[in-house]
């Protein structure tokens, strides 16, 4: 089933300043449709209780919710859909445990691994990075840079491709001329001083 993928994926952060519902309500202000609750830190009951009031943020807003790596909680709480980032996983079960209505995000690293996972045909999109250092992530794969983009040219890639990592919204033109579906960021608007107007600013770099 063929699903509506936003071209830019707005990410969660852990930030001691401010939560991830205070993250969501600016994101979803300033116009992002696509927003990824990317917590690996809470136990199921509070990331359930977050998840609910985060969806309540998103469908007043219209924006699609999609939670970082915790499938087996799909089925309690109102979510779009979920993003895999353990590319080792077995993603074709995980399909079969979520059914074909939620959207399945997952991550690749480099050609090879891409190419699989379109020929895998379980995932609506995928990930693609990094393309630069990040701190908020550790981070052991070889960074893409543009020109790892740019070689994504000579394959026939069908999934969206979401470019991660690293990404500051001075690389988002350039990288959306490689090619690419969308980009996907976190601290280049979560670490700005005004971050409504940095998602404001890729919108417009995007469109
Ligand atoms: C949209 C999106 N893309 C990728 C990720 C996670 O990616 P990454 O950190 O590269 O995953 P692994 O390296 O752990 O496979 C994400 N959360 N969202
Ligand atoms: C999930 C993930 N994987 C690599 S970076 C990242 C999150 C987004 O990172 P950034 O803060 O660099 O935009
Ligand atoms: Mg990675």
């Amino acid at each position: 089933m063929k699903k509506y993928i936003s071209k830019f994926h707005y990410l969660t952060q852990d930030l001691t300043d401010r939560s991830h519902i205070e993250q969501a309500q600016m994101a979803c202000e300033a116009g992002a449709n696509w927003i990824q609750y990317r917590c690996l830190t809470k136990t199921d009951e509070e990331l359930i209780a977050e998840i609910n009031e985060l969806a309540i943020i998103c469908d007043d807003w219209g924006s699609t919710l999609i939670i970082t790596n915790h499938y087996h909680l799909l089925d309690k709480v109102d979510v779009q859909g979920v993003h895999i980032e353990d590319m080792d996983t077995d993603l074709a079960s995980i399909r079969a445990t979520i059914g074909e209505d939620k959207t399945l995000g997952a991550s690749a690293t480099n050609i090879k691994s891409l190419l699989s996972l379109q020929a895998l045909a379980v995932a609506d999109y995928c990930g693609y990075g990094p393309f630069a250092h990040t701190e908020t992530k550790l981070n052991d794969k070889p960074l893409l840079g543009l020109e790892g983009y740019e070689l994504l040219q000579r394959h026939r890639v069908e999934i969206p491709l979401i470019a991660i990592g690293g990404i500051q919204i001075s690389d988002v033109e350039l990288l959306m001329k490689t090619g690419i579906y969308g980009v996907a960021v976190s601290s280049a608007v979560n670490k700005s001083d005004d971050p409504a107007s940095a998602v404001k600013t890729i919108y417009k770099k995007i469109y």
